[in-house]
């Protein structure tokens, strides 16, 4: 479904990415670490198309990245979800569903959120008055309105506390259930082993470790991630 093929890219002349290939495949969730500037957020930049690729091939189920149309295969939470502080949760989700082609009622509007477990008091409060997690649940109800397959997260975990981190595994997961391939980029070693099918760890712009999560616990990761970094 997500497939990078030697995927390289430089910003002026020095490498942010060498040689990436991986695949991620429907209902599964991958998780990215990674130290500060080890190329997390390029590689998703690659995928959303918001930069290009220097060289190799990103596909999104059988589009290539750069040569179709992706837009309306993918959605982005980036670590703070950029929202209208002055509308709803309902209202924001009513603009960002319509902007990206999709016109729901009102009561469909509130069953995506009540899906993503926002509370039904909170959905008609402006957005000003929502916490970090609440936000990014309007976040992930837009891709799931917007009908994206695949949903990339940056930072997701960052700046939630336990409850609201626990509640966003439990969403992830439930997403995945639903057969959406989920690409997180992370610095949460031990949520990405409790929420992720696969890792992998990227240092220096090359992807130096993948593994399924069933053959790996939360300890052994965190030596194996400080002996690549
Ligand atoms: N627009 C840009 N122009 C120049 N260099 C860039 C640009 N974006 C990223 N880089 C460089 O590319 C490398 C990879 O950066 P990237 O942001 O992908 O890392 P990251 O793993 O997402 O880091 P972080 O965890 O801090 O978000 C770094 O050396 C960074 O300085």
């Amino acid at each position: 479904m997500l497939k990078a093929i030697n995927v390289t890219k430089s910003y002026s002349g020095e490498v942010a990415l060498k040689d990436v290939s991986f695949e991620v495949g429907k209902g599964e969730i991958f998780c990215l670490l990674g130290q500060n500037g080890a190329g997390k957020t390029t590689t998703i930049n690659i995928f959303l198309g918001f930069i290009k690729k220097d060289g190799g091939h990103a596909f999104v189920g059988d589009k290539e990245v750069g040569k179709d149309e992706i837009n309306q295969l993918t959605a982005y939470i980036p670590e703070t979800v950029q929202l209208y502080d002055n509308f709803s949760g309902v209202e924001n989700l009513n603009f960002f569903s319509r902007l990206a082609g999709f016109t729901y009622t009102n009561q469909e509007l509130e069953d995506f959120l009540t899906k993503i477990g926002l509370e039904k008091d909170a959905q008609h409060k402006r957005l000003s008055s929502y916490s970090k997690g609440m936000r990014q649940k309007v976040g992930i109800a837009v891709a799931l309105a917007k009908n994206a397959e695949v949903i990339f997260m940056d930072e997701p975990t960052s700046g939630l506390d336990p409850k609201a981190t626990a509640e966003f595994t439990k969403i992830c997961k439930e997403l995945a259930a639903m057969g959406k391939v989920i690409f997180i980029a992370t610095h949460d070693i031990f949520n990405a082993v409790e929420l992720g099918t696969t890792i992998g760890i990227m240092t220096e712009g090359e992807l130096v470790y993948t593994a399924n999560t069933k053959t790996i616990n939360a300890n052994e990761l965190q030596d194996i991630y400080l002996k690549t970094i």
